[in-house]
């Protein structure tokens, strides 16, 4: 069955690998230990969001943050992937925020619990358009940036990550096998902070690709 063109990888149905604690001084301002490992979680893609709808407050929480993340398109798939070999796998590169429940993520922490709630939840993986991996031509060289209501959250280059893409695709093939499709979120850099409802974030990769989306209360769910 033909999927259709890569470039509209949300649409695939494939996975979302995250990363977290990629970055040095975001680690230490929620007090968290440098890892000497990835720590690695998932979401599904029904967590993809695209301009023009809205980012969804979870109904079950009252801190949603906002993370802003280089995100890598899988464009081959492949299991064990030398580093040296790991940048052939990529198609191109996605502007994305890990919005995040932080306050049930502290919760699932404190309880030693999985972060399933906390970043899971349907509209917490807002994405821009793809972009070509020739438009980035060094992952290590570029400037996220995220302003909430027109004033400057975060602003981090992507030269501060500890685990490096190349090292990120071959340490994810020896756990999972990499799908053309997937997608890598490399982790968030300092700055993180909530986000309310009619909140608008702004984000970008610095003369590359800004995107715009408003945030929502998700409909109070009754059963
Ligand atoms: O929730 C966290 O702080 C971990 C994470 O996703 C990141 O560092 O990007
Ligand atoms: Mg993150």
């Amino acid at each position: 069955m033909s999927r259709g063109n890569v470039a509209r990888f949300w649409e695939w149905g494939r996975k979302i690998i995250c990363v977290g604690r990629n970055y040095a001084e975001h680690a230490r301002e929620l007090r968290n230990e440098l890892p000497t490992e990835p720590v690695l979680f998932l979401k599904p893609p029904t967590a993809y969001v695209k301009e023009g709808s809205p980012i969804l407050v979870p109904h079950y929480s009252s801190t949603l943050h906002h993370e802003v993340e280089l995100g890598v398109v899988v464009g081959r798939a492949g299991r064990e992937i030398p580093q040296t070999s790991a940048m052939e796998h990529v198609a191109g590169y996605a502007l994305c925020l890990d919005m995040t429940a932080r306050d049930v993520q502290e919760q699932c922490k404190a309880k030693g619990l999985p972060w399933t709630l906390a970043k899971a939840f349907d509209t917490s993986c807002p994405v821009s358009d793809f972009i070509p991996k020739e438009r980035i031509p060094d992952p290590a060289g570029v400037e996220l940036w995220l302003r909430v209501n027109s004033v400057t959250r975060q602003r981090g280059s992507t030269a501060h990550m500890i685990f490096s893409v190349p090292y990120l695709i071959s340490y994810i093939s020896r756990v999972m096998a990499l799908e053309e499709g997937d997608l890598i979120l490399t982790g968030t850099p300092k700055g993180v902070g909530a986000v309310h409802e009619h909140d608008e974030l702004q984000a970008g990769i610095e003369g590359v690709i800004s995107m715009t989306f408003r945030v929502s209360k998700q409909a109070a769910v009754h059963n």
